[in-house]
């Protein structure tokens, strides 16, 4: 199939064939060895055997106590569901083979409306700091887990279906999610991934083919959208927030938050069981103090500082994309450093620090691009927290921690920084220097870079003309602009011919860092638009795209594009949380 005419019912998405609508960079599918019927997944449910479960099985909202997880199964009301987008790669992970995609009964199987074999669903419980303020139990609202499964490299993943009904966590709302959020859901997951950023992975988006209501801009004035579910795919879905809600309960649910530790570790984080002291995890305080904390003593305290990094490390990542995720309350904050809950994210546009995508956080701007480091930092404080009450932990390991968020997150962001402007060193004056310009000209943080590559510093070239190779970034600019950007040129010139780096040598450096293709909420909302109509090619197009966003793809090149004008009307660039 090209991604030509779309199945518009169940029987045409077998006719048009998934499995052979191959991206041309999935040959990992062919490479793998193992390639199962859904029926032959090996599931294996740990968290359920594990852990301590809800004693109740009713969905009505309520506080669920003592327990780590409700049994609860999709509800969500289907009508000839219809499959909308699927991703191959990670039918490999899970050594699905891509066949699947064309079944019949898919839709149905990954809408929730027809069990998988050997499925065991469940809702996580888990609370959360929303907005710098304890929410108390959140947990799974619309999102339930059908299970986990071990591929053939013993690797576990869970399959969560994202906007299957009512579970005892929704509260107030209706357990399902719309098409429009799912897609924005799907490709960004995708697209993240291919940025080479740690995330949760997205299988499969299906229809249900109910509407649903949602009042985007809570102006009253709701509106029916089509419903719709994601398969999403991660090692885990565990949450700061998932902690957070034991030790807030305190008493008996402190043991809660122990054996949930215990649980984490042993499964995702089992080089922390067995080490030793021969490790060389204790450090020095930097302060002419050393071991203060031995890290070898405690692999809580341990964990606590690999989460801390891989949260740093993710952070230091999204700065340089230009991610902003827009609500990184602590129930949004994966223990495993994953991008988790693609809500009212953006990626930059128009360079600007200030940048929030989310209407609601725009009184504070807590949760704009600028300060996503900071915030990351809070939230790693507040999951600290939470095992120092449970007392997995002192508060000496937990500053501790902070201070190993920080230096890790300065080594990346800088390193990361430094790549993206092919120098083999980080320069703080120039990277800061350039930083400020795009913010005062307001420059298009992804054409920038992936512009900057064509700088040539082996020829000499009149000041007239040093600007020729941004032009196109750099349009709008004033003429009292321009010297500052020459003047800046010409630094990076020199920095340049210092480096010893060949211009070729540097452009396919920096063009394996700075994508040409992001996605850009416009994008994100052209698809949409066609599919509300049932037109799905667009969004299959844009997964193909963003599946090789550092590649240059000829006739893909309006992908690149800027904005256009419709793209800052309300709900394209700025979203707010519903959906
Ligand atoms: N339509 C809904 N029905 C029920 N619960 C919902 C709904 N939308 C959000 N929630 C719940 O509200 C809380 C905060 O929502 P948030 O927007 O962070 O999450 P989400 O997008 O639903 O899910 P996730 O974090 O799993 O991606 C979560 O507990 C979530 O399950
Ligand atoms: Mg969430």
């Amino acid at each position: 199939m090209t991604t030509g005419s779309p199945p518009t019912t169940a029987a045409s998405a077998v006719s048009d064939d998934p499995a052979t609508d191959q991206p041309s960079n999935q040959t990992s599918t062919e490479n793998s060895r193992v390639k199962l019927k859904l029926e032959d997944l090996n599931w294996d449910h740990s968290f359920v055997r594990e852990l301590p479960g809800d004693s109740l099985t009713d969905i009505t909202s309520r506080e669920v106590l003592h327990a780590c997880y409700s049994r609860v199964s999709p509800s969500a009301e289907v009508e000839n569901p219809q499959l909308v987008v699927w991703s191959e790669s990670v039918a490999d992970i899970l050594d699905l083979d891509p066949k699947e995609f064309g079944r019949s009964d898919f839709p149905y199987l990954f809408s929730g409306a027809s069990s998988l074999k050997g499925g065991l669903s469940y809702a996580q419980c888990y609370g959360g700091h929303q907005f710098g303020v304890w929410a108390d139990q959140l947990g799974d609202g619309r999102a339930i887990t059908l299970g986990e499964i071990l591929n053939s490299k013993s690797e576990r993943w869970e399959l969560q279906l994202k906007g299957a009904g009512k579970t005892p966590y929704s509260r107030f709302a209706d357990g399902l999610a719309v098409l429009r959020s799912s897609i924005r859901e799907f490709l960004c997951s995708e697209a993240m991934h291919s940025l080479g950023i740690p995330t949760t992975r997205a299988l499969s988006l299906v229809t249900t083919g109910k509407l649903v209501s949602r009042d985007m801009f809570y102006d009253g004035n709701p509106k029916d959208e089509p419903g719709a579910i994601v398969c999403r795919v991660a090692q885990s879905f565990l949450r700061f927030g998932s902690f957070q809600i034991h030790a807030k309960r305190g008493k008996e649910d402190l043991e809660i938050v122990k054996t949930l530790a215990d649980y984490t570790i042993k499964h995702h984080f089992p080089h922390l069981e067995s080490m030793n002291k021969s490790d060389t995890l204790s450090f020095s305080t930097g302060d002419g103090n050393s071991d203060v904390v031995d890290l070898t003593s405690n692999k809580y305290a341990a964990w606590l500082v690999e989460v801390a990094e891989r949260t740093a490390s993710l952070i230091a990542k999204w700065q340089g994309v230009g991610f902003t995720h827009g609500v990184l309350n602590t129930d949004n904050m994966s223990v495993l450093g994953l991008t988790i809950d693609y809500g009212p994210f953006g990626f930059l546009d128009a360079f600007d620090p200030s940048f929030t995508p989310n209407t609601t956080d725009l009184p504070g701007r807590r949760y704009c691009f600028a300060e996503q480091p900071d915030i990351g930092s809070w939230n790693i404080g507040q999951f600290g927290l939470a095992l120092s009450t449970a007392q997995l932990i002192n508060k000496q390991e937990l500053n501790y921690a902070l201070e190993r968020y920080g230096s890790k997150f300065m080594d990346e962001y800088q390193a990361i920084m430094t790549k993206k402007v092919g120098l083999p060193r980080y320069n703080k004056e120039l990277i800061g220097e350039l930083l400020n310009n795009m913010a005062v000209d307001k420059v298009d943080y992804t054409n920038f870079f992936r512009l900057l590559s064509n700088i040539k510093s082996d020829s000499d070239v009149p000041d007239k003309e040093l600007l020729v190779p941004l032009k196109a970034a750099l349009l709008d600019i004033g003429r009292e602009r321009k010297e500052a950007w020459t003047s800046w040129v010409k630094r990076y010139r020199a920095e340049l011919s210092s480096s010893g780096i060949s211009d070729e040598e540097r452009k396919v450096s920096m063009n394996s860092v700075n994508p040409r293709y992001i996605l850009r909420n416009y994008l994100c909302q052209s698809a949409i638009d066609m599919a509300e109509q049932g037109d799905y090619e667009e969004v299959r197009r844009l997964l193909k795209v963003m599946e090789r966003p550092f590649d240059d793809q000829p006739g893909m090149e309006r992908y690149a594009r800027l904005p256009p004008a419709w793209a800052y009307r309300p709900g394209v660039c700025m979203l707010s949380c519903s959906s």
